[in-house]
């Protein structure tokens, strides 16, 4: 599905976050949005979530403005959002009972669908039971069994250890070269943005407007990101880390303690 921003304004009161935002993204395409805390990265997958709306122009979906939420475009946050009261085959069936599927077919998939998660043999666990990246594969199982058509994630594995965020970017990467959404993801990773998008929008501080654009291409990556060393050096430093100055003395420069 073809997501399209046309001179998108958004502002809270006297609060100008995104001003005159112009981007395509075409079917398929995986975008990484990066930029520094609290310039308008969540916003902008709240209103192609159809959560909030621009203050000036228009999102659109396909060519349809967006005007609401819609279970062709989900949303994945930082925590997992479970219903703790259900075990994990019910809070993946769920996605598909809302769209009225039947309960006994929507459970089969659900299992089906925790497999491809690794969470086979924990379907009747419920979320306290298991462990946090559990919980992150169990809400991705949720999200992809409806097969969406755009899938927004905001930050979605910002809560977990390095080591289970790598083997869950793995999980992720599978699951879209197979299903193969649009994909807009918010994240503060750098590593994460270079390791899983086709193409990489750094922002400005508040209002947010695109400071460089990165072309990566759709091509197989592991994650050794030498081959994209330089453009990594490119995105930090826009961001404003120095990259050739050792990171305990930016802290120090910055008047943090070491
Ligand atoms: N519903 C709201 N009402 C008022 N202000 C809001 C609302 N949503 C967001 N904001 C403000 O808009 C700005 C951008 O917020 P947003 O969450 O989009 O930033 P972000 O780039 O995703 O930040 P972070 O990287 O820290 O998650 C912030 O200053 C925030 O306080």
């Amino acid at each position: 599905m073809k997501l399209q921003f046309e001179q998108v304004t958004k502002s809270f009161g006297d609060l100008n976050v995104i001003e005159r935002f112009d981007n395509t993204i075409v079917d398929g395409e995986i975008v990484a949005l990066v930029g520094p805390s609290g310039c308008g990265k969540s916003t902008l997958l709240h209103m192609v979530a159809g959560l909030q709306h621009p203050t000036q122009g228009t999102v659109y979906a396909e060519e349809q403005a967006i005007s609401q939420p819609a279970p062709e475009r989900t949303l994945v946050f930082q925590e997992h959002a479970l219903y703790p009261w259900m075990t994990l085959k019910e809070n993946v069936a769920l996605a598909l009972e809302f769209q009225d599927h039947p309960a006994v077919e929507s459970r089969r998939q659900a299992s089906q669908w925790l497999e491809r998660v690794k969470l086979g043999g924990f379907e009747d666990y419920y979320p306290h039971q298991v462990s946090g990246g559990m919980r992150q594969r169990c809400a991705l199982a949720r999200a992809f069994i409806a097969r969406p058509k755009v899938m927004l994630l905001d930050e979605p594995f910002g809560a977990l250890d390095a080591l289970t965020r790598m083997t869950l970017q793995s999980v992720l990467k599978e699951l879209i070269e197979a299903e193969r959404p649009t994909v807009v993801l918010v994240t503060h990773d750098v590593d994460e943005a270079l390791y899983l998008a086709d193409r990489v929008l750094v922002f400005s501080d508040r209002p947010a407007r695109v400071l460089r654009e990165f072309e990566l291409g759709h091509i197989p990556k592991t994650h050794d990101l030498l081959a994209f060393a330089d453009i990594r050096r490119e995105v930090l430093t826009l961001l404003g880390i120095d990259t050739d100055v050792p990171a305990t003395e930016q802290h120090l420069a910055k008047g943090e303690t070491a």
